[in-house]
């Protein structure tokens, strides 16, 4: 460990927080706001990754026959389950607040993250949940059900194509600590 390098942690202790970022993306968007709050406040970022990844033709909303205008029926009726690679992450048991991070699906945070939530125990923890979407706002029908011991921070939506500006005023104004 160089002297540089102690240097560099003693001067980010300022932003440090017992924080981990957890997030699903499909095309990208909320991937650039997840890595701008890791990078802010140098805390561990972790995907969500579904066993069967969505194409560029399963997204299609507009196709009534495509994936997720199917899944989204089975969504609505409560039986729908998307396999992620692994809920489990190492810096998870130790963290106080979990950013978690998905596109707006729906007016919701896409379904791909309930596997996480449903599989995790939230005993203590906060989940600040934070999504990108075209327009809509979203809520958090879907997840709430799934962590009832977890504490939901405010939710904040993020246009898709948003500047880092905007995230990093908002991480501040969370005054953090
Ligand atoms: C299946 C699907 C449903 C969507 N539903 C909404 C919606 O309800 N409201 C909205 O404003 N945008 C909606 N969008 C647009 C995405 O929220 C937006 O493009 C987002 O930034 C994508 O994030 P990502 O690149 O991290 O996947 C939808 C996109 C997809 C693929």
């Amino acid at each position: 460990c160089s002297t540089d390098e102690s240097v560099e942690e003693t001067s980010s202790h300022s932003n440090e927080i017992n924080a981990i970022v957890v997030y699903y993306s499909a095309t990208g968007n909320t991937e650039k706001v997840a890595q701008t709050i890791s990078d802010h406040f140098d805390i561990p970022i972790y995907e969500l990754e579904p066993v069967d990844p969505y194409s560029e033709e399963d997204l299609n909303y507009s196709d009534e026959q495509s994936r997720v205008s199917i899944e989204y029926e089975e969504h609505i009726n409560g039986d729908l389950e998307v396999e992620l690679t692994t809920t489990d992450f190492d810096e998870f048991s130790d963290a106080d607040y979990i950013f978690l991070g998905a596109p707006v699906w729906w007016q919701e945070l896409s379904w791909v993250v309930e596997d996480f939530v449903k599989e995790n125990d939230f005993s203590d923890k906060t989940i600040i949940p934070f999504a990108t979407s075209a327009s809509s706002d979203f809520n958090l029908d879907n997840l709430t059900p799934l962590a009832a011991n977890a504490d939901w921070g405010e939710a904040r939506r993020f246009s898709s194509n948003v500047d880092e500006d905007e995230i990093i005023e908002w991480l501040n104004e969370l005054n953090l600590s």
